[in-house]
C-alpha cells in the first residue's frame, strides 16, 4: 500500500468532463493538488466557474476555484503541469485529442483513467498514446481497481491500483490519489490491467443481458466465476506474465462492475436483455458503457489469438450479430462449469 504525502505544488491536468473526471478531481483536491480541468462543454465551464459544481455529472461534488480551474482550450490546460490524466471514454478520445500536438505532452507523465480500447486501431489506450504523442512508455500508467465515481462522490472507502511499466511512476502517482477515503497500491502489469478492465466491462454488460432475460443470482455467480478464468486465459495469451488475477485490480473490478447498482455496463446490458435496441439503450443510459465498443475490439483482436472466450462471443452475438438475447443465453448456458 502507498502512503499519502503532502502534495503541495503538484500540478495536474484532467482531460474529460464526465463522472470519472469529477470523482478523480475530488480525490486529487483532497490532497491539495492544483488541477487544470479541460472539458469541451462551454456551458459546463461557465457553470463550474460560477457555481463550483459540474452541472451534468456528480453535481454534488464541490469544486473549489483555488484548487480547480476549468478550461475550454486543451493547450492552455496542459501548460505547466507535471501529470495528465485521460478521462474521456475510449470511443471519443481520438476526437478529444485530434488537434493536440506531441510537444504539448513533452516532459509530462500521462495516466489513463480510461477503461476501454481505441476502436479504430484496437489498441490499448497507453499504447495508442505512446505512438501518437511520442511519450516515453516509462511515463505512462493507468488507474485500475473497483471504484465507481458515484461512491467517491459519497466518500465511500475505496481502493485504487495504479499500474505502470515503471514502478517509480506508479508509486509517485499512487501517492497523489491516496486520501482519507482512498487507499492505493501499484502494479507493473500495465497492459494486463488495461486488458482486464476492458474485459470486465464486457462481462458486466453480459451479466446485465442475462439478468434482463430472466437469469438469477445463481447463474450470475457461475458466470462471473467463469469470467475471471476467461480473463486470465486471454491475459496469459496476449500479455504472458506471472500475475495473480484474484486481486482487486482484476477480480475486484470485475465484481464491482458486474454487481453494482452504479455500473453503466450492467445497466446497459440489462436494457439490451429486456429488448431495447443498442441505440435506445445508449440514449436512455446518457453515459457511456465501454463494454459495447470493447466487445467488437476484443472479438477482432482475438481473431489472431483464438482464445476460447465464451462470454465475449455471447456479447458479440447479441450486440453485433443481432442474435436474440434469450437464444444466445441458451447457448451460453452449456459453456460454463
Ligand atoms: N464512471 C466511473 O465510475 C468510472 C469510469 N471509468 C472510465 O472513465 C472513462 C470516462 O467515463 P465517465 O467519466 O464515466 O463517462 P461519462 O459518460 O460520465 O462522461 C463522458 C465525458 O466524455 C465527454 N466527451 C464525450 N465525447 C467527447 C469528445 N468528442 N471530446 C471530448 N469530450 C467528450 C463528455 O462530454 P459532454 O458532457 O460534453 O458530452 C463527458 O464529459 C471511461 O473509459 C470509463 O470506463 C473508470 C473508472 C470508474
Ligand atoms: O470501472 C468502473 C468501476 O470500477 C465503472 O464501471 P461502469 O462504467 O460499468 O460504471
Amino acid at each position: 500500500m502507498v502512503e499519502s504525502q503532502q502534495t503541495m505544488g503538484e500540478k495536474i491536468a484532467v482531460v474529460g468532463g464526465g463522472s470519472w473526471a469529477t470523482a478523480l478531481i475530488k480525490i486529487l483536491t483532497e490532497n491539495q493538488v492544483k488541477v487544470k480541468w479541460w472539458m469541451r462543454d462551454a456551458e459546463a465551464v461557465a457553470h463550474i466557474r460560477k457555481y463550483r459544481h459540474n452541472p451534468h455529472y456528480l453535481s454534488s461534488v464541490e469544486l473549489h476555484p483555488s484548487k480547480v480551474k476549468p478550461y475550454l482550450q486543451l493547450r492552455e490546460a496542459l501548460k505547466g503541469v507535471d501529470w495528465v490524466i485521460l478521462a474521456v471514454p475510449s470511443a471519443f478520445i481520438e476526437d478529444a485529442l485530434k488537434d493536440a500536438d506531441p510537444s504539448w505532452f513533452e516532459g509530462k507523465k500521462v495516466i489513463s483513467g480510461v477503461k476501454g480500447i481505441i476502436s479504430s486501431t484496437s489498441q490499448l489506450v497507453t499504447d495508442w498514446f505512446a505512438e501518437k504523442f511520442a511519450v516515453d512508455p516509462q511515463h505512462l500508467g493507468a488507474i485500475a481497481g473497483p471504484c465507481h465515481a458515484e461512491e467517491i462522490a459519497l466518500e465511500k472507502y475505496s481502493y485504487i491500483t495504479i499500474a505502470s511499466a515503471s514502478e517509480d511512476t506508479a508509486k509517485e502517482f499512487a501517492k497523489l490519489l491516496t486520501c482519507r477515503f482512498v487507499k492505493t497500491s501499484y502494479l507493473t502489469d500495465l497492459h494486463g490491467v488495461e486488458y482486464a478492465a476492458v474485459m470486465k466491462n464486457i462481462v458486466a454488460m453480459s451479466c446485465g443481458i442475462v439478468h434482463g432475460v430472466g437469469a438469477g443470482d445463481n447463474f450470475q455467480a457461475v458466470m462471473v466465476s467463469n469470467a475471471i478464468i476467461e480473463i486470465q486465459r486471454f491475459l496469459d495469451t496476449v500479455v504472458p506474465l506471472e500475475r495473480k488475477v484474484n486481486v482487486s485490480a482484476y477480480l475486484g473490478d470485475l465484481l464491482v462492475t458486474s454487481y453494482s447498482q452504479f455500473s453503466r455496463n450492467r445497466t446497459f446490458g440489462n436494457m439490451i436483455g429486456r429488448g431495447y435496441s443498442v441505440q435506445a439503450a445508449k440514449v436512455e443510459l446518457k453515459m457511456i458503457a465501454e463494454g459495447y465498443y470493447a466487445t467488437n475490439c476484443i472479438q477482432r483482436i482475438n481473431e489472431q489469438y483464438k482464445v476460447d472466450l465464451p462470454i465475449v462471443k455471447f456479447a458479440y452475438d447479441v450486440l453485433y450479430n443481432k442474435e436474440k438475447p434469450l437464444k444466445a443465453f441458451e447457448e451460453l448456458k452449456g459453456k460454463f462449469v
